[in-house]
């Protein structure tokens, strides 16, 4: 990189937390290191802008704020698994890429969980201390045996996995919770998988949590779900803090309905020193292992994380992918900023699709599930359009979904993809006809079901219904950053569906008369209108999609329609952005005026 006075400077790396030197030592060739502990909030706010990279472990709060300030950064390093403490989306959105560790520090902490299982089963903490205090306190300590126990996991993922197996050689029944686990790994595990935590909890002698920190699973065992423990049962926590209610803990743990507790993470790190503070009673509780945040602190874990990390950081400011981003972009920071617009306007082009072409009343138009999703212009050099592929999926599923709350991206739109059998097949082409104003174009095509090869009879219904059987087509492009649809199907448009939060598509007969009958229905029910586009038919009737077809000029509008159009076909789209509800009567009575032949809402 060169600075402004010509003299080459070195990528800079801040690293405010205690990283292994091994990985470190990779940075040092090529960047510029500084290791600076301690530093606050604010100090850390000050200096971020002048680094490229920032790598972290689990102590640094890397929010949004901080985020916002680091106006070089292209990489924030998670050196081990949960990211909690770092904002991804808020880094997503600013095209900072977010890498972690995923392997390096799981065998760490599947060690630890079972290291604090057996010193709370022997009270090994509590007699070591005894001991060194000069006492010999046999019988006070006597222990139980895990061997014969059921040990109940939640979240059955790489680390909750390896505690199984690990429970397993202890000669424990384990019995896990996990809604996204594979029952053919539980199976090959010896683990039985139930349904709930009501099953789960009920059965364990020991339970111990292996989830992320997510909205989903913070306070997840609060006190409704500890009493659905048995009496004098057992918990662990090394997955973290706040997901075990800790005031909910210590409750159970003086009431004597929970016999102990081994505790890694806490909701606030390190926990306040208040001594009538709810974190400081459960550290302090006689039954209660503690331990400060050690899973993942072990010699060969640390190596292991700070070299995978910083081998990231090195791919990432030399240009190449990193083999575990966390957040959408897994390309390259530049490409995402280009990426982004585009993103915009595929997700509106999938909902589009979803709730204006496809009608679950009708097979005709059923939600199709195979789609064409063509680049032309510059978008076709892209070296990744995963995000455009993931923003499909999610313009597409978000309509129809009854997933609520799960955040589609490109970490899991291919998997989502999968399960819904839907298939989107990304073609590429640099050229966009003549008749293309912007530099880029996209065009998604909803393919008709084929029909099954072995049928060679084709009924005469099928033979009407080949028309309505065709394809379905949406176009758009970016302008000034802003998202615009060009085409839907035959006709040709250009608004931008950023410019309201509702769209009205009146299908209808293009004679004199319809947009006044359509604004007055609407302004007797006080709907506000932001912008209306009428789209003529512009594309012939058989409906293909020809590449560079997606945008027509206003010329090439009327020249395709003279070419394409007898007098019969004279329909039009009436388009109009609204803001506010528009009641299903109003869409009713839109449908009843005269010359409307439909009319759909797509809430944007
Ligand atoms: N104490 C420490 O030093 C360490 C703590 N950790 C913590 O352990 C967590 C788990 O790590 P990995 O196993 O590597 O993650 P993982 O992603 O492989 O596994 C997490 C599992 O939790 C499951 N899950 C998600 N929501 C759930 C719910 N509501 N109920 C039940 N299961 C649910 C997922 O399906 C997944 O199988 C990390 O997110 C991190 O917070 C990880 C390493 C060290
Ligand atoms: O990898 C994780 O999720 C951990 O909790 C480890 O945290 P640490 O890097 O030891 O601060």
């Amino acid at each position: 990189m060169s600075g402004s006075n010509g003299t080459t400077t070195r990528p800079k790396v801040l690293v405010p937390e205690k990283l292994s030197p091994d990985g470190l030592a990779l940075l040092s060739k090529t960047l510029e290191v500084h290791e600076k502990k301690g530093l606050t909030a604010d100090q850390l706010i000050e200096i971020i802008p002048e680094y490229d990279a920032l790598l972290v472990r689990s102590e640094t709060k890397v929010t949004a704020q901080l985020l916002q300030a680091a106006k070089n950064l292209k990489v924030v390093a998670r050196a081990g698994v949960g990211v909690d403490n770092v904002d991804v989306p808020a880094a997503t959105k600013l095209g900072i890429v977010v890498v972690n560790s995923p392997q390096g520090n799981i065998q760490a902490a599947a060690e630890h969980t079972i290291a604090l299982l057996m010193s709370m089963a022997r009270n090994i903490p509590d007699g070591c201390a005894s001991t060194k205090a000069g006492k010999w306190e046999r019988s006070r300590l006597v222990g139980v045996e895990v061997k014969g126990k059921t040990l109940g996991v939640i979240g059955l993922g790489k680390v909750g996995l390896i505690v199984a197996r690990m429970a397993r050689g202890l000669g424990m029944n384990v019995v896990a919770s996990d809604p996204y686990a594979s029952p053919q790994v539980a199976a090959a595990n010896n683990v039985t998988l139930v349904q709930t935590l009501d099953e789960l909890l009920p059965q364990s002698d020991f339970l111990t949590i292996h989830t992320p920190m997510l909205a989903s699973t913070k306070g997840m065992m609060s006190t409704t779900e500890l009493n659905l423990m048995k009496p004098g049962a057992r918990i662990l926590n090394v997955a973290r803090g706040g997901i075990i209610d800790e005031s909910a803990l210590l409750d159970a743990l003086n009431s004597g309905h929970l016999a102990g507790a081994a505790i890694d993470v806490f909701t606030a790190e390190p926990p306040t020193k208040d001594p009538e503070g709810t974190a400081a009673k459960l550290v302090a509780h006689p039954r209660c292992v503690a331990t400060p945040h050690l899973g993942a602190s072990t010699v060969e874990a640390q190596e292991n994380v700070s070299i995978d990390v910083c081998e990231q950081v090195l791919d990432i400011l030399s240009g190449a992918m990193p083999r575990s981003a966390v957040n959408a972009p897994i390309i390259l920071p530049a490409e995402y900023k280009t990426l982004q617009p585009f993103v915009k306007l595929v997700e509106k082009i999938g909902s589009i699709y979803t709730q204006h072409f496809s009608n679950p009343s009708s097979s005709a138009n059923a939600f199709r599930n195979t789609f064409d999703l063509i680049y032309e212009g510059e978008l076709s050099s892209m070296t990744s359009t995963k995000p455009l592929f993931a923003a499909l999926i999610k313009g597409l599923l978000s309509p129809i979904s009854d997933a609520e709350g799960v955040n589609i991206n490109i970490v899991n739109a291919e998997q989502l993809a999968k399960e819904r059998g839907i298939f989107v097949n990304e073609q590429k082409s640099r050229d966009p006809s003549g008749t293309s104003p912007y530099s880029s174009l996209v065009t998604l095509v909803a393919r008709p079901p084929s029909r099954p090869s072995s049928v060679s009879r084709i009924a005469t219904e099928d033979v009407k219904s080949e028309k309505s059987r065709s394809q379905h087509i949406i176009s758009g492009y970016c302008s000034d950053n802003r998202p615009f649809i060009s085409r839907l199907d035959r006709f040709s448009t250009s608004f931008s569906p950023a410019d309201a939060s509702t769209l009205l598509i009146c299908h209808n007969y293009d004679a004199p008369g319809k947009i006044g009958t359509v604004g007055s229905i609407l302004g007797r029910e006080s709907v506000n209108i932001n912008f209306m586009s009428v789209a003529p038919a512009s594309y012939g009737p058989g409906n293909k999609f020809e590449p560079g077809s997606g945008v027509a000029t206003p010329d090439a509008v009327g020249q395709k329609r003279r070419d394409t159009l007898d007098g019969a076909e004279k329909e039009a789209l009436m388009i109009l952005g609204v803001d506010g509800e528009v009641k299903h009567e109003v869409v009713k009575e839109l449908i009843g005026a005269g010359g409307v032949l439909s009319v759909s809402l797509v809430n944007l």
